[in-house]
This record gives C-alpha cells, sequence and structure tokens, in this order.
C-alpha cells in the first residue's frame, strides 16, 4: 500500500529537483554523425533526407571541421559508388584508391582526433545492391563474402578507419575480420558490429542517398537481416558477435527497437549503439515541416530515449543539430 502522504508530483515541482532526480542525460558524446560521400563536386540533395546532403570529399572536410568544433565524437562514412564502378564481385570495396578510402585519409590527416568509422558490407559496390556476393539464383552466399568482407575491412583499416562497423549480416566475419586486423598489425582498429541488424522497411531513404535502392528494385534482404518479430534471435547474435571479437555492437533500426537495446545492455553490458535511421529521420522531418511536430524537442526526446533504452551512443543524421542545440541549453 502506498502511503497516504506519497506524492509522486513533489519532486517534479521545480526544475532543481527534476535536474536532481534525472536519470538519462543526452550530451554530444553519445553522438555519431553519419555521412554520405560522393565522387562528384560539391554537394547534392537526397529529395527524402531533407537537410541531407551527398558531399565532395572537399564538403566533408568543412562538414567533419564543424563536427569537430562541435566536439562531436565520430563520424560514420557512406559512400555513393557511381554505377560504372558496380560489379557482381563488388571489388571497388577494397580499392585503396577507393572513394571510402580517400575519404578516410584525407580525414585522418586534417582532423586526427575525430573518430572515423567505415561501413562494411557490399552493397554500395554490388550491380544487384545486395550486401553480399550472390549465386545463380540470387541468393547471398555467406562464406564467399565474408572473405570480400575481409579485404573490404583490411583496405579502410589500412586507410587509417579508427572503426570498422561490418553491417552485412554475414555469420563468421567479425572472427574473420579481427583475425586479419590483428595479423595485418591493425590491433588497435575497433570493430562495431552491427550485431542485430533486421530486414527493415525504415532504411528506405538511405538506399535512395547511396543510389542502392534501384539496383535492389523489389527484392528485399531477409534472407540475412532479422526477422523484426524476433528479439531472443538478437541476443543470439550480439552473443556470437561478442565471441568473435566485437568491441561494441549496434542495433538497428532505432526507435521500434528500443526493447532490443534495453535486453542488449541488460544481458551483456557492452558498449551498445543503436542507429536511428534514415526513415526515422524522415519521419520526423516530414511531421515538422509540416508544423505538426516541434522539430528540435521531439528530436532531443528521441535521442534521450536512446540512452534511458541503455544505449552508450546513437548514430543520428540530427547530430549536427543535437550538438548545437545542447550547447545551447
Ligand atoms: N549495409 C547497408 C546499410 N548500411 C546502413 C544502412 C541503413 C541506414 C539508414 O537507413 O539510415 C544500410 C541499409 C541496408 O541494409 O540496406
Ligand atoms: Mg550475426
Amino acid at each position: 500500500m502506498t502511503r497516504p502522504d506519497t506524492r509522486m508530483r513533489r519532486m517534479r515541482r521545480d526544475d532543481f529537483s527534476r535536474r536532481l532526480m534525472r536519470e538519462s542525460t543526452l550530451t554530444v558524446d553519445d553522438l555519431i554523425y553519419p555521412v554520405f560521400v560522393h565522387e562528384a563536386r560539391g554537394r547534392a540533395a537526397v529529395p527524402s533526407m531533407p537537410g541531407v546532403e551527398r558531399l565532395s570529399i572537399d564538403e566533408l572536410l568543412r562538414v567533419a571541421e564543424t563536427a569537430s568544433e562541435l566536439r562531436i565524437p565520430a563520424i560514420a562514412l557512406f559512400p555513393v559508388t557511381a554505377p560504372d564502378a558496380k560489379s557482381l564481385d563488388a571489388a571497388a570495396a577494397w580499392d585503396d584508391e577507393g572513394l571510402c578510402q580517400r575519404a578516410v585519409r584525407a580525414l585522418k590527416s586534417r582532423f586526427p582526433g575525430l573518430g572515423v568509422i567505415t561501413d562494411v558490407a557490399l552493397d554500395p559496390y554490388t550491380s544487384h545492391g545486395q550486401d553480399g556476393i550472390t549465386d545463380d539464383v540470387g541468393y547471398v552466399v555467406n562464406d564467399i563474402t565474408v572473405e570480400a568482407l575481409v579485404r573490404q575491412a583490411l583496405s579502410h583499416a589500412r586507410a587509417g578507419a579508427d572503426v570498422v562497423a561490418p553491417s552485412d549480416m554475414m555469420d563468421g566475419r567479425v572472427r574473420a575480420i579481427r583475425e586479419a586486423l590483428e595479423a595485418d598489425g591493425h590491433v588497435h582498429t575497433r570493430i562495431l558490429a552491427y550485431a542485430a541488424k533486421y530486414a527493415s522497411a525504415f532504411y528506405g531513404p538511405f538506399r535512395d542517398a547511396v543510389g542502392s535502392a534501384g539496383a535492389l528494385g523489389k527484392a528485399d534482404k531477409s534472407t540475412y537481416q532479422m526477422d523484426p518479430g524476433n528479439a531472443d534471435e538478437a541476443m543470439r547474435e550480439i552473443a556470437q558477435d561478442l565471441d568473435e571479437g566485437a568491441d561494441m555492437v549496434m542495433v538497428k533500426p532505432g526507435m521500434p527497437y528500443l526493447d532490443i537495446v534495453r535486453r542488449a545492455k541488460d544481458e551483456f553490458g557492452v558498449p551498445v549503439f543503436a542507429y536511428q535511421v534514415s526513415g526515422e529521420y524522415a519521419m520526423l522531418k516530414a511531421a515538422a515541416a509540416n508544423g505538426w511536430l516541434d522539430e528540435r524537442r521531439c528530436v532531443l526526446e528521441a535521442l534521450l530515449g536512446f540512452k534511458r533504452a541503455g544505449a552508450d551512443g546513437v548514430l543520428t543524421y540530427f547530430a549536427l543539430d543535437a550538438a548545437r542545440w545542447l550547447r545551447e541549453g
């Protein structure tokens, strides 16, 4: 029985006691900024992601300067591959002179303190838009794909990537990448494993941004990405990636999967990150553009929700805005 004088509202009465009892907070240290890089000059808008642009390496350096000034810890790179550089074997993925590799080198030489995370997956480089190499019926073949991912991850590490982030959902790739990195002397290169990545429709705008939507057509990724109905399976995926040598794990998408973030944190106690994906960004932007939601308040509330769910950080296209808003207080 609750005592008759229990008044939960007492602590909510004033700003000082609300601040004292606040359990979770959002700071700039929680933000990772995903950026799209292209071979063209200048910037190009992504129509389904208002405010997001594809950047040339020069423009990327300008954005990185802003991110550094705001003290955002890291950025995550997503290259847009020209259609003529795509192939069935995705060989452009491990080209040491590729766009991603050049972008990493440019970033690390100009802003050594800014963490650089690269995406390890073949979808920007395959002609069919799948994350791996396919057989003659279009099935993504696991072990051949893992060999390609190892080449890609090594190429990223040699370019100077601080963190390689396999987002492909092949089995066994974390162990293969870890072993190859160690053998090549990259003992400090961290692995952020997209351990629980779901076959989600919320990736739609991202596929527009990197230009893999057209190649993919009606095909989906449900033979390797997870079924949105499953949670126990996510725990097995995370256990496996940790056992194989992942330093951090990722849950993706974010907001519809906060239960997975919470369980991951509770069950493993390791660094857990969440990706507020392109579709989540598009939803908030569209509602804000219509005047239906207060963008700043809703974005900060959504990001705080990730922290409350147990995430150590969030990949978010709102990172620059959020960092500015947090600074303004
Ligand atoms: N390796 C693919 C990849 N890496 C990041 C995203 C999605 C990110 C977003 O939607 O913001 C995807 C999409 C996919 O699996 O098709
Ligand atoms: Mg797995």
